[in-house]
């Protein structure tokens, strides 16, 4: 499949945040990744060659492993859903395009080359990449320079048509949001966003910097804000990573990050406390901002989700009681 054999049933439902990921195959997901560089007029605009992009999509796929939820499908999902949030809010008609060029390169390339263990796994086991780093976010660190290296070759580098001038306010913009997906900064950076939501200002360059960082972070976290067929099975796959993790801290006498222990941890219980915790209150704040976000389904379902999950959960409960 071409890009230009894209149908525009399908452009516009990749538009839409209910877009099904299960339905394609990686070879057609480096496609839909096109397609979306191109409806956004990012090859225009920025002078990309279509063998280049072609060539940066395929660097990034190569570099994704071959793991249980960290993987090239969930690079794909995020972009998706960043891509989705950006026409559903119409991002276009209210910041430049390098800043959503920024914010769409940051999301496919915001996981890359992840190893499966989390921060907590590297700097307790005293990885080679906690190392570099002196332990802060050693792996948020690691997925931007592995994308900046696949920027570096010329035959990859979909920027390299610009002047210096905007290549450093792109790597400026990337560095930024994908640091920013590390979770342990994740009460900072919302109560930013909750501080300058009252005047907010779409020409405010620090406001917009905050404003990108949520969009990737919510991006980021949005399986269960995604119809129920799509979202349960990412569910089984971040339990399965988080369970090899676990089971490997284990065996080698680390600690034992709690919310990956499978002898604690339920798919209700993982759910209840993350959906009403982190990725509501997220929604909450961007719904303030852009108010479409709460009548255009996102805010209900998400609260019909919480209920479920709730429900699941204080069966779990009873059962455990008798
Ligand atoms: N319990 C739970 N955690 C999630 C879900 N989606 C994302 N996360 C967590 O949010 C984190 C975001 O950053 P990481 O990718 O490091 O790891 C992710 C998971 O730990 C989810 O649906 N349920
Ligand atoms: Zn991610």
């Amino acid at each position: 499949m071409s890009s230009l054999e894209v149908s525009e049933e399908v452009r516009q439902y990749l538009k839409t945040p209910t877009f099904d990921n299960w339905q394609w195959e990686d070879a057609e997901i480096m496609v839909l990744l096109q397609v979306m560089y191109t409806d956004l007029d990012f090859i225009s605009t920025f002078n990309i060659e279509l063998d280049v992009l072609q060539q940066f999509l395929y660097e990034v796929y190569r570099r994704y492993n071959n793991i249980p939820f960290h993987n090239f499908k969930h690079c794909f999902c995020v972009t998706q859903m960043m891509y989705g949030l950006i026409w559903l809010i119409d991002l276009r008609s209210k910041i430049d395009s390098i800043d959503l060029l920024i914010m769409l390169t940051s999301a496919v390339c915001h996981d890359l080359d992840h190893t499966g263990y989390n921060n907590a796994y590297q700097i307790n086991a005293r990885t080679e990449l906690a190392l570099r780093y002196n332990d802060i976010s050693p792996l948020e660190n690691h997925h931007c320079a592995v994308a900046f290296e696949i920027l570096e070759k010329s035959e990859s580098n979909i920027f390299r048509n610009l002047p210096t001038e905007q290549y450093k306010r792109i790597r400026e913009g990337i560095i930024k949001c994908i640091l920013a997906t590390d979770m342990t900064r994740h009460t900072e950076i919302l109560n930013k966003f909750k501080a300058i939501l009252p005047v907010f200002d779409f020409s405010n360059k620090d406001h917009r910097d905050v404003l990108m960082m949520i969009m990737i972070k919510v991006s980021d976290i949005s399986n269960e804000a995604r119809p129920m067929d799509v979202a349960e099975p990412w569910l089984d796959c971040l339990l399965q990573e988080f369970f090899n993790q676990s089971d490997m801290e284990k065996l080698e006498g680390l600690p034992v990050t709690p919310f990956m222990d499978r002898d604690k941890v339920t798919k209700p219980s993982s759910q209840t406390g993350f959906i009403r915790f982190v990725l509501f209150p997220l929604f909450i704040e961007l719904a303030n901002l852009f108010p479409c976000l709460e009548v255009r389904t996102f805010l209900e379902d998400l609260t019909k989700r919480v209920r479920e999950t709730e429900t699941h959960r204080e069966r779990e409960r009873k059962r455990e009681r008798v």
